[in-house]
């Protein structure tokens, strides 16, 4: 039966061309430790989309996502988006091969293939919630399963579609370099709990704890408790920024008199602005503002226990 075999579908141009690299490895991987699997490459951006219809059609039910955040969010998009199966029959798990590799570190699966491939071989499964964003400037919907943002980490985002080569300091790098010439807009944000309007840095809407390769920007994250954390950074100058890098990081950023955060279902952000970017777990999904509506626990995910 298909729907008991592990179904992998591998971004080869993840994490500067490491799904190529690393998959004979990540094969034998799944053999020594009898994992019954089937794969495909894709061989395009967003193709997972169409493979996990294909793959459904077939029977399977149960999705490894071999790439970085990318590939995962496409994937889940795929399995939310499609009305074949019901989502409480599928699974995801990853074999962490990206740039920034943000969703992962929420539930510590590590980098090492035997590990990751171990933690499959475990099947220790959560429910976690997904976020769905709605564009206010055009009909397009978006799923995300770790966080999305407005503003800066979308123009961050941008800048570092060229630097990705760098690898794992990519994003750091873009950050830099962004900070000197991102000019902070006016954002409206409207929630049941708050609404306010300020000119704002980026705002951020997590499901789950990291983004940026490895920022923790979200406050006390819990990814099945229904709720978005919202982190809302105002005014911050360039100086200011730059004195802050390190609580970036170390998620002790959102303590500080400059960033708003809130817990909410659903929260509308908008901006007059033209041209801010707006990213859906590292992927850039438009411009403009939207609004985001958390689905609870939406999808099972196989993760550490
Ligand atoms: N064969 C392919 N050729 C080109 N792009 C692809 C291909 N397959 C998938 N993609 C696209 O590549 C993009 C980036 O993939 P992914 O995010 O997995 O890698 P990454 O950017 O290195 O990692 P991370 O997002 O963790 O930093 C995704 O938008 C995905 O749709």
């Amino acid at each position: 039966m298909r729907k008991d075999i592990w179904f992998l579908i591998v971004n080869p141009t993840s994490g500067s061309f490491s799904g190529k690299r690393k998959w004979r490895k990540i094969a034998t991987e799944f053999e020594a430790q009898e994992l019954l699997f089937d794969f495909e490459f894709t061989t395009k951006p967003q193709h997972e989309y169409e493979l996990v219809i294909e793959a459904l059609e077939k029977g399977y039910r149960k999705f490894v996502s071999v790439g970085g955040d990318g590939t995962l969010h496409h994937i889940v998009n795929g399995l939310m988006e499609q009305k074949l199966v019901p989502q409480q029959e599928l699974k995801v798990a990853v074999i962490p091969l990206g740039t920034g590799n943000d969703w992962v570190k929420t539930y510590k699966i590590p980098k090492n293939i035997k590990k990751a491939v171990a933690i499959i071989k475990a099947e220790y499964s959560v429910l976690q919630d997904i976020g769905h964003i709605s564009l206010l400037n055009s009909e397009k919907k978006v799923f995300f399963n770790n966080v999305a943002g407005l503003g800066f980490d979308g123009y961050v985002v941008k800048r570092n579609e060229r630097l990705k080569f760098l690898g794992a300091v990519s994003f750091l790098v873009s950050t830099v370099l962004s900070l000197a010439s991102y000019k902070s807009t006016e954002f409206s944000i409207k929630a049941i709990e708050k609404q306010f309007t300020t000119k704002s840095l980026l705002t951020i809407v997590g499901v789950c704890q990291f983004s940026g390769g490895g920022m923790q920007l979200t406050k006390d994250v819990h990814p099945a408790d229904g709720l978005f954390d919202v982190s809302v950074a105002k005014h911050f100058t360039l100086w200011k920024l730059l004195v802050n890098v390190v609580r970036l990081f170390n998620g002790s950023i959102t303590n500080h008199p400059l960033v708003e955060t809130f817990k909410t279902n659903e929260v509308t952000i908008e901006t007059s602005a033209p041209n801010v970017f707006i990213q859906a777990d590292g992927e850039l999904i438009g411009t403009g503002g939207f609004t985001a509506n958390i689905l609870p626990k939406a999808l099972v995910f196989v993760v550490l226990k």
